[in-house]
């Protein structure tokens, strides 16, 4: 039974569904924060479900050897180290809309609190100041709200910010003119924004890109008496910037829901009468936090207990409908990667995989992922679908998909070439209807070949006797045949013969038999 650890605050409505799902989970939900101790039961466990207080380092991730994924209980992952789990070959996936809109209401709070100066004026009014004078506000209709950032949680702002009557600017150079068009707002430069902004918020997720993107110099930009929210990540404002800004009345207010340092403490930011804080509640309603913890336990079990990926932000999805018509086609990509993998002893210039027939309409991004994997497994034991492509790219290894839906002699089949300096090496498949793989062509010679977990290939010049020959020198050997698959290019030419075998060969029985008469070259491999 697969074991899942929640390390953070997630709702226990996870806690049932990975129980109701065949899942054992251990629930500690302070664990995340500590990070030693983390490292020391990480170890045990094929998954993990985590908010943003558990901190998933290159490290924690050296240190789970079983993990298999990781799921994020809401959207940013800004707190795991996605390439070293895809290199470690672990799935990581979120819960992309399940917090959007408590988020979004909580930016349009932070809003209307700034407009309004709420939290000073309760402050005071408990202190039984009743300065009804000194809390004078601005209105927010007619007012230009700009929103950097205009995605899931942006547009439902941008929306929300529509009902309240403001005039709604973007900027988002993924948001595509038909998008803001539909959703009623302007599509702006920064520029443009940070000088006709009256409020702003942000809404990107934090990269190198978005890194201080209200930095100083964009700050001394904005239109005088701007007010500031940031519900999304700590990093997208320089908070010194925002400091001197603020106290120099370019900025009127800031509300902010995320820190550079969290947990914030002792921020300069505090000291100052036009910030308003929260402790990164955004995404902190029962609502929310039901829809994020439900989902999360759902495609965590899912993904162990059957394959199917779902909000993977290092693979790409698998539906459950998908996962069985899948499957069978992954074995046999995998299983052709292994053999043409095994056969590579050069360094490879590049990989070709070819989809024809009913295959090629289906997903084949996980179906190249296994055949990838194949191809790396005998040279790098830990690699699976996850971390091949990543492996393939950062070791420059040029990969060509080729899709072709009309069918040719077979319904479907999948052809990979390997190319090394010294050749290209095709070896072709497909599924029969008991769902087995079947190799159909090697090296442009047809056979048709069930893969057994032993074999032994060989390849020889198409002389009468050599089946005798090998069959022969085999059963002096003690080595038992299972099976004989041969094939040719032509009379006389280069053959090939494919033997299904019972049990393994050893270095010796193999060197004997690429000493027979007429082998070229003889390799033993294992499926
Ligand atoms: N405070 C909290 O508790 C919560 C914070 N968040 C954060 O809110 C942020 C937004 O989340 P979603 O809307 O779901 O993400 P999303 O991915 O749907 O939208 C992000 C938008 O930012 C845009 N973008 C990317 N790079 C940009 C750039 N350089 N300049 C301008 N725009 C850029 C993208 O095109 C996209 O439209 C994330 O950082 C997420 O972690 C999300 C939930 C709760
Ligand atoms: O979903 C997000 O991106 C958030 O920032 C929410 O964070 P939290 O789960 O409340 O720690």
């Amino acid at each position: 039974m697969p074991k899942v650890l929640v390390s953070d605050k997630l709702s226990k409505t996870a806690v049932q569904i990975f129980k109701d799902n065949g899942v054992e989970v251990d629930y500690l939900p302070d664990l995340g924060k500590d990070k030693d101790k983390l490292l020391e039961v990480i170890g045990q466990y094929d998954g993990l479900a985590i908010r943003s207080a558990t901190k998933v380092t290159e490290k924690i991730i050296a240190a789970a050897n079983n993990l298999k994924v990781i799921g994020r209980a809401g959207i940013g992952v800004d707190n795991v180290d996605i390439p070293a789990a895809t290199k470690k070959g672990i799935i990581v996936m979120n819960t992309p809309f399940g917090n959007s809109i408590t988020t979004a209401e909580h930016a349009i709070s932070l809003m209307l609190s700034l407009a309004r100066q709420i939290p000073e004026a309760d402050a005071s009014t408990r202190a039984s100041k009743w300065e009804k004078n000194r809390f004078m506000g601005v209105e927010v209709t007619s007012k230009v709200l700009g929103i950097i950032g205009a995605g899931n949680i942006g547009s439902i702002v941008a929306d929300r910010a529509q009902g309240l009557r403001m005039k709604v600017i973007a900027f988002d150079p993924f948001l595509s003119p038909e998008r803001a068009l539909d959703l009623g707002i302007e599509k702006v430069e920064l520029d443009d924004l940070l000088a006709r902004a009256d409020f702003i918020t942000l809404h990107t997720p934090l990269t190198e890109q978005t890194k201080n993107i209200l930095s100083r110099e964009a700050l001394a930009k904005v239109k005088d008496g701007v007010r500031i929210i940031n519900c999304a990540r700590g990093g997208l404002i320089d908070e010194a910037a925002l400091y001197d800004a603020l106290k120099a009345g370019k900025v009127a207010g800031a509300a902010l829901d995320v820190f550079v340092e969290e947990p914030a403490v002792n921020n300069p930011l505090f000291e100052l009468p036009n910030v308003i804080c929260t402790p990164h509640l955004g995404a902190s309603t029962t609502e929310a936090q039901e829809n994020v913890a439900l989902q999360v336990a759902e495609q965590i079990s899912a993904y162990l207990m059957t394959g199917e990926i779902t909000n993977a932000l290092n693979f790409p999805s698998i539906s459950a409908e998908e996962a069985p018509r899948l499957t069978p086609y992954v074995k046999l990509a995998e299983t052709l990667g292994s053999f043409a993998g095994q056969l590579t002893d050069s360094d490879i210039k590049g990989i070709r995989i070819e989809y024809e027939g009913t295959v090629a309409g289906l997903n084949v991004r996980p179906l190249t992922a296994a055949a990838l994997t194949g191809v790396m497994k005998p040279q790098l034991q830990d690699v699976n679908m996850v971390s091949a492509p990543q492996i393939a790219k950062d070791r420059g290894i040029p990969v060509e998909v080729i899709t072709r839906e009309q069918q040719g002699a077979y319904e479907s089949y999948i052809r990979l070439t390997v190319v090394t300096d010294k050749q290209e090496r095709g070896v072709a498949g497909t599924v029969f209807a008991n769902g087995k793989p079947r190799i159909i062509q090697v090296k442009g010679i047809n056979m048709e070949a069930e893969l057994t977990p032993s074999m032994l290939y060989v390849t020889n010049e198409d002389r009468p006797g050599h089946i005798g020959r090998l069959g022969t020198l085999l059963g002096q050997l003690g080595v038992n045949i299972a099976n004989f698959n041969l094939g040719r290019v032509e009379e006389g030419g280069d053959a090939i013969a494919l033997v299904s075998i019972d049990g393994k060969l050893a270095d010796d029985q193999l060197a004997t038999i690429g000493k027979l008469e007429g082998v070229k070259q003889a390799r033993a491999l294992r499926f």
